[in-house]
């Protein structure tokens, strides 16, 4: 895991689409997935003995050009869902450093709990708007699933939700891995 740290930030510049502008949403069960309104870690926990959260990194980065139009730096956390060993999912969190600041000792001392116990556990996060992508990864993510022994050539589909908190916003992206793309299928 040591060696696969140095490479952060995984994460690429991705178009992502309101999926009402997606001709072709990939069939049931993928599309309930990506269109899942609840917590992406309890979801994934019912599909396996043991659920971990590999943390790739985290750190205060300039977002792509389109990532978060209103914000210059966020602070980034990218991490690995793992089923039973397998990694399902890519994650990809920016967080604000305006809402990081009000809640910073709960975002910067997370570690391996998932995300989705802190934006799930009270109703001061509210879920919003989601978001879909499908691609192929190049670059550091096409590394990412070859160092994980998955197919870097697979189509990715992926989804950004938007979380909001008063009246700042953060953006989570769940990449679902060739792995997970598999299994879900069955
Ligand atoms: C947002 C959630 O949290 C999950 C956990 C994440 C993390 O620990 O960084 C990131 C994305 C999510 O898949 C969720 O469970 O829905």
């Amino acid at each position: 895991m040591s060696v696969i740290r140095l490479s952060f930030p995984y994460g690429e510049s991705i178009q992502w689409f309101s999926p009402e502008k997606i001709d072709q949403l990939p069939k049931s069960p993928l599309k309930d997935w990506l269109l899942s309104k609840g917590s992406l870690t309890q979801k994934l926990r019912s599909h396996c003995a043991e659920f971990e959260v590999k943390v790739l990194g985290e750190g205060t980065l300039t977002p792509f050009s389109g990532e978060f139009p209103s914000q210059t730096q966020a602070w980034v956390r990218e991490v690995l869902l793992c089923l039973d060993g397998i990694p399902w999912v890519f994650a990809r969190t920016l967080i604000p450093g305006s809402l990081l600041q009000q809640k910073e000792s709960d975002f910067l001392t997370l570690g391996t709990r998932p995300l989705g116990e802190l934006l799930f556990s009270s109703d001061e996060f509210s879920p919003g708007r989601i978001e879909v992508a499908h691609f192929t990864p190049c670059h550091k993510l096409a590394n990412l699933m070859h160092s994980l022994k998955q197919d870097a050539n697979h189509e990715l589909w992926g989804r950004r939700r938007y979380f909001s908190y008063h009246d700042e916003e953060l953006i989570v992206s769940e990449t679902f891995l060739p792995a997970a793309q598999q299994l879900i299928k069955n």
